[in-house]
């Protein structure tokens, strides 16, 4: 899998937030964008998952060679971020059957086994929004982690977690398949110290 970006841009009113971004992200590495609050990490991050229309410039994705439909980007990419809700009258187990037929979870994955890898077994049938802010980030995590896709985008992914959640982040991360592409925004160290591509978003701020 493999993430072109060439002269990229994004301006809201009269500001540019980002400018003629050129990237290449490839499979089996992972890639944070850094820089201080309101740079732009978080549209950088849509714009490269696609979920954000560029003012200039274009974004192409493709998969061993072939240039992917932009209408099927979508299930590629799991991402979780703070500004991206779960549905909160759902039971997590409900939730992971939902989650699960529109976008399948790794091979052998049931939606039981997922609850376990989330440590969240005795909350499967408590709507999430009895969960607390920790719980609610594991999950946020947990559905991008697991689900069955070459692309995973966190913004800010240890937001919430205590140190053993923020252990559970890094094993999650420890066992990404090398297929996979792992994007991250993160103004904590903490985060990324595994990641051996950071870049700073302020360089496209000119
Ligand atoms: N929909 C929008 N309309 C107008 N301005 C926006 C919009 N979304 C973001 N911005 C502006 O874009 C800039 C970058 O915001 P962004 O959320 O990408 O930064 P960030 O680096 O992720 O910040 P943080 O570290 O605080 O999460 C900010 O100045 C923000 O106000």
């Amino acid at each position: 899998m493999q993430i072109n970006a060439a002269q990229l841009g994004k301006k809201y009113r009269r500001e540019w937030i980002v400018r003629r971004v050129d990237l290449t992200l490839s499979a089996g590495t992972s890639y944070t964008f850094v820089g201080p609050n309101g740079s732009g990490k978080s549209t950088l991050l849509q714009l490269l998952a696609g979920n954000l229309p560029a003012t200039e410039g274009t974004i192409s994705f493709s998969l061993n060679g072939r240039t992917l439909d932009p209408d099927t980007w979508f299930r590629q990419i799991s991402v979780a971020t703070p500004y991206l809700e779960l549905i909160e009258e759902l039971t997590l187990d409900e939730l992971l059957v939902f989650h699960q037929t529109f976008k399948p979870f790794k091979a052998g994955l049931t939606p039981a086994a997922v609850a376990d890898r989330l440590w969240l077994t005795g909350a499967r049938h408590k709507e999430i929004k009895y969960f607390s802010s920790g719980m609610k980030q594991r999950v946020k995590l947990g559905l991008a982690f697991f689900s069955d896709v070459p692309v995973v985008i966190l913004d800010e992914p240890t937001a919430n977690l205590d140190r053993q959640g923020a252990d559970w982040y890094h094993e999650q991360v420890r066992q990404l398949s090398p297929n996979q592409l792992l994007l991250i925004g993160s103004n904590q160290p903490d985060e990324y110290d595994f990641c051996p591509n950071v870049l700073d978003v302020t360089q496209w701020k000119r």
